[in-house]
């Protein structure tokens, strides 16, 4: 579903380089739910960026089910976006003014789909994470929790080919974090949704079932969660990140 081939990306200029991607590769096969972990500034946001068509790459490709991102017309990639992508932020990026079940359905709509179909399929994907009884309300007057939720049914609503997910439980209470991931879990396994989520957090990360750990810029490691439960992964992500070295409370 997703390759991406020996990316590399710089900022800057040729005085004052910053590599933040360094010949970046590997693929993500549909239905998989990957976790990309690293300490700060390690690139995982400049990773994301990249794939999500927001930033682009200095060098190397990027192929979403066989396209390359990086050949999309300007005019096709605002699209290609709400066609492809799904995303869930940190700080939700619901709008205000829009009620749950206009957020949920705002791609579907600007995509000019008849109303009433819309509705339905907000309707279903609502009723399978479990927020019917807010599509009526504002996100100012639901939890944290529920707004999240919103934003996994906004993500996958329009049959998204990949959800990109960016420290999703960041500013969740940790009641509210194991939820949510109980959620994407069962997006993932009950309704096929593809995720790469990107984490500092070992407890997020052993939900998915393979994570890779970045570090300067380059894959330092990568594990698979295989037929092992949760809290033995989770044991496993953390002696990982003690071999990154660095500051283990930054990125646990
Ligand atoms: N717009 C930019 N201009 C210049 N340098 C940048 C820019 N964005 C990121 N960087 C640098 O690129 C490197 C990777 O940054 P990035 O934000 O991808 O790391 P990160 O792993 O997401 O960190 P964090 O966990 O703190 O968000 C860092 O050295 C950072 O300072």
């Amino acid at each position: 579903m997703l390759q991406v081939k020996n990316i590399e990306k710089y900022y800057g200029n040729q005085n004052n380089v910053t590599k933040a991607l360094d010949r970046v590769s590997f693929d993500v096969c549909d239905g998989e739910f990957i976790a990309i972990m690293g300490a700060s500034g390690s690139g995982k946001t400049t990773l994301l960026n990249c794939i999500s068509t927001i930033d682009t790459v200095s060098a190397g490709d990027i192929l979403l089910e066989g396209e390359n991102i990086a050949d999309l017309p300007a005019d096709r990639l605002a699209r290609f976006r709400r066609e492809k992508l799904g995303f869930v932020f940190q700080d939700f990026n619901l709008l205000d003014t829009l009620t749950i079940e206009e957020n949920i359905g705002l791609a579907l709509s600007l995509n000019h789909q008849d109303p009433g179909k819309v509705q339905n399929q907000v309707k279903a994907v609502a009723s399978k994470l479990g927020i019917t009884d807010i599509l009526e309300k504002f996100p100012y007057q639901v939890s944290g929790g529920q707004k999240q939720r919103a934003a996994c049914a906004r993500a996958m609503v329009a049959g998204q080919s990949l959800l990109l997910a960016d420290e999703p439980t960041g500013a969740l209470d940790s009641r509210a974090s194991k939820n949510l991931l109980e959620i994407m879990t069962g997006m993932n396994r009950d309704m096929g949704a593809t995720i790469l989520m990107v984490t500092h957090d070992a407890y997020s990360a052993s939900y998915a079932g393979r994570v890779l750990f970045l570090k300067d810029g380059r894959i330092f490691n990568e594990l698979l969660k295989g037929q092992r439960n949760r809290s033995v992964f989770y044991h496993e992500i953390l002696d990982v990140l003690a071999l990154l070295g660095g500051d283990v409370s930054d990125v646990i």
